[in-house]
């Protein structure tokens, strides 16, 4: 039997003739089944292409070979090409070849019929070639050929830029222009291939100056440009520039050549001195002239105060590397004073520096420095050791036990070891760790707090006491001090200055005395000055009191001498007994002080005057009042101002006003609060007052004392009758 095969063999031929014509081309061809989504005939370059065997690739179908789309896109593309057959698409993409590589090309699709099928036929062209010249046109025309830096265009472009996005985050920038001192004369001298050596390796140090968010371009020939986007303002500008000086310290080694090369630098700020990018560039580079002016090598900003402050900050720097290592360091010690004996509890070492040229220099001047620079850790350590050898010399000596405390800054205790630091000095110098306390402020605990958790818990097994200083400001509550082993609250200067006048201040205190007391922790008043302060905080049941009233911080042998005298520090005399009847008056006016002093003096009191309602603050807080007369009109507060707060000090006392003449509104206002008792114009009927005042203390005794007085006054009217003299008299009775 025969079969006619002619017309196989036709289609094969056919075949063999279609897939000939494919192979030669240069092109990739991809047929591919719309149904099944399988390429179903491609040619030799589509292999060579993708790297493919062509049994692998009929295997495959589109989205396996492309980067960028997903069957749907795909699915959808194809849709489009059938409903548009005839028509073709061409476009750019990338396809992945076998070993995963990229291969960017461009391609023509169009979507044929045949039979009941849709084929869509692609034609690929590779065009990475032509991709990667004009990327590299593009990357030419954008960077330096010599250093491969941005060029000034792309420079300026993404100064542009980052202003941009600096306006709308509200960042700082800072621009740095720099340009190579005596570079010329290099090119000159040693010919252009060494200048041009030299050039490469200043790019590269300066790259190791900045962050790889900032951009470093060569704005042409030996000038540079730097954009930092600052934190700190003229501070990062300026110690990038100092990284930049100080990098070029090292030689450049170019061929046999060693050469010393120092740049001037110009900075300009956004958006303190400029806002658009060429002004931004200008600026500094006029700045980089006054930088070449002032003698190359360094560097300026283009606003001079910022020089002036950052060149001050810079040689501050400078003069404190120095100072630590030529000792110039010293610690003084002021005395910390124990209210129920009076005696010296112990000291705290505070530094000092002395600067040759400037005498002793106080640490707000420097500590600051101190700590930006880093110096605090080896200072830090130094002032750890140096106390405890203090209190070793002192147990040898005539002075004996003192516990000294030690400030201990945020940066020391964050990247500092000073559990080490106490460790050593304590073995060091053969002290007991009682004798040693740190004071640490309360936002240095805020910051870092499981390091600093860690780093006092360790201190506190040591046996090393821990004291918060400037307590009250740092906004923490005494819940959240819990987390931290602390044995000693020291209540902010801040409190103490009008705790005796200002009656928020005195409730702080009152309250910060009462809590700490509560959570077994004792509790310590800085800048006590005056002998109304310390009798207040005695009275409130502070433990310890420093400051300028017992003593000012003293160099050794000051102290030394002090405590070698007497350890024992005057307290105030005790408050006037509550027993005895204590009529404070307070005027301006001497004359009428010393009338009403005399109109008074046979009726049995205990008088105290005061010329100001400021020294009328201080009286209350020195003794038990339970009368006050105030004139109403004195120069530092009037009357009804001053009764306001001893109400709410001193809530027990019987307020009078003694007035000139009647500012009617303002004492009705404090009747009605219950500021005032009673209220006089004068001139006084004396009768009247001296009963009134009897019958106040008669009114305070029933109120307050456990054994009411009933009556032993010597005042000749003492049966007088409330009220009567009264022209105004509060509504609900005595205040209490
Ligand atoms: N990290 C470190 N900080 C330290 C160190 N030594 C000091 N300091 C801190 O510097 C700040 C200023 O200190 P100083 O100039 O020594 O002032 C202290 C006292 O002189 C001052 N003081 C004391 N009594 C009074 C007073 O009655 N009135 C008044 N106006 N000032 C007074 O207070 C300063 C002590 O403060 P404190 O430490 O909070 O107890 C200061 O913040 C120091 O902490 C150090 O070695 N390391």
């Amino acid at each position: 039997m025969y079969m006619d095969i002619s017309e196989r063999k036709r289609g094969e031929d056919e075949l063999r003739r279609f897939r000939t014509a494919m192979d030669c081309t240069d092109d990739a061809i991809f047929l591919l089944n719309c149904t099944s989504m399988r390429f179903v005939e491609l040619n030799a370059a589509a292999c060579r292409m993708l790297d493919y065997c062509r049994e692998e690739l009929l295997d495959m179908g589109p989205c396996d070979i492309t980067a960028e789309s997903s069957l749907e896109q795909m699915t959808a593309l194809y849709e489009h090409l059938k409903a548009n057959s005839g028509s073709s698409l061409s476009d750019e993409m990338a396809l992945i070849r076998k070993d995963g590589s990229q291969v960017h090309v461009e391609f023509h699709q169009q979507a044929l019929q045949s039979g009941g099928d849709w084929i869509i036929v692609a034609v690929v062209r590779d065009i990475s070639e032509r991709k990667e010249a004009a990327q590299r046109l593009q990357y030419q025309a954008h960077h330096d050929g010599l250093t491969g830096l941005p060029n000034r265009t792309l420079f300026y472009d993404t100064l542009t830029r980052t202003l941009q996005q600096a306006t709308e985050h509200g960042w700082t920038l800072a621009v740095l222009f720099l340009d190579l001192d005596n570079f010329k004369a290099v090119n000159d001298t040693l010919g252009h291939g060494v200048g041009d050596d030299l050039l490469v390796q200043f790019a590269h140090r300066l790259l190791g100056c900045v962050r790889a968010r900032d951009t470093v371009g060569r704005l042409g020939g030996d000038e540079f440009g730097v954009i930092l986007v600052t934190q700190d303002e003229q501070n990062d500008a300026a110690a990038v520039a100092c990284k930049i000086r100080e990098v070029l310290r090292t030689p450049f080694v170019l061929g046999q050549h060693e050469l010393h090369v120092t740049a001037s630098i110009g900075i300009t700020m956004h958006p303190l001195d400029a806002s658009q990018p060429d002004e931004l560039i200008k600026y500094a580079d006029t700045a980089m002239y006054r930088a070449k002016h002032a003698g190359r090598d360094t560097f300026r900003f283009f606003t001079a105060q910022m020089n002036v402050e950052v060149l001050a900050r810079l040689e501050l720097e400078k003069a404190l590397r120095r100072a630590f290592e030529n000792g110039e360091f010293v610690l003084h010690y002021q005395p910390k004073v124990a209210l129920d004996s009076g005696s010296v509890a112990g000291v705290e070492a505070l530094l000092r520096w002395e600067r040759p040229g400037h005498g002793l220099v106080a640490p707000d001047l420097f500590i600051g420095s101190l700590e930006d620079t880093g110096l605090i850790l080896k200072v830090g350590s130094w002032i750890i050791d140096q106390a405890c050898r203090q209190v070793g010399q002192w147990l040898l000596s005539s002075v004996g036990r003192l516990q000294v405390s030690v400030n201990v800054a945020g940066r020391q205790l964050a990247e500092g070891d000073i559990n080490a630091d106490f460790v050593a000095a304590l073995a060091r110098h053969g002290v007991p760790p009682e004798l040693l306390e740190v004071e640490l402020t309360e936002s240095s605990l805020m910051a870092n707090t499981d390091r600093t958790i860690r780093t006092l818990r360790d201190l506190k097994r040591l046996g090393v006491h821990i004291s918060i200083d400037d307590f009250g400001t740092g906004y923490s509550s005494l819940a959240y001090l819990r987390r931290f082993p602390i044995d000693k609250l020291k209540i902010d200067i801040a409190f103490i200055r009008e705790v005796t006048s200002n009656p928020d201040d005195a409730a702080i205190v009152q309250a910060i005395v009462g809590m700490a007391h509560s959570l077994k922790l004792e509790v310590i008043a800085e800048g006590v000055e005056t002998a109304a302060q310390l009798a207040f905080l005695k009275r409130h049941r502070c433990d310890q009191v420093q400051g300028y009233f017992f003593s000012r911080p003293l160099a050794l042998p000051a102290l030394e001498s002090l405590l070698l005298k007497d350890r024992q520090m005057p307290l105030p005399a005790a408050p006037t007994p509550p027993h005895r009847k204590t009529l404070l008056l307070v005027d301006d006016e001497a004359n009428v002080l010393s009338s009403l002093r005399r109109l008074l003096r046979d009726d049995g009191y205990h008088i105290l005057c005061a010329g100001s309602a400021a020294e009328g603050f201080d009286l209350l807080a020195q003794h038990s009042v339970q009368v006050i007369v105030c004139d109403q009109r004195m120069p530092d507060m009037n009357g009804t101002e001053f009764f306001g707060r001893v109400k709410e000090m001193y809530q027990d006392s019987i307020r009078i006003i003694l007035s000139g003449y009647a500012d009617l509104d303002s004492v009705i206002k404090a009747v009605n609060k219950g500021a005032i008792y009673r209220f006089y114009t004068k001139p006084w009927d004396d009768a009247v007052l001296r009963a009134d005042l009897c019958e106040a203390f008669r009114q305070h005794s029933l109120l307050h004392d456990a054994e009411p007085d009933h009556g032993n006054c010597a005042c000749p009217a003492s049966d007088y009758q409330t009220g009567s003299v009264a022209q105004l008299a509060q509504a609900d009775g005595p205040p209490g």
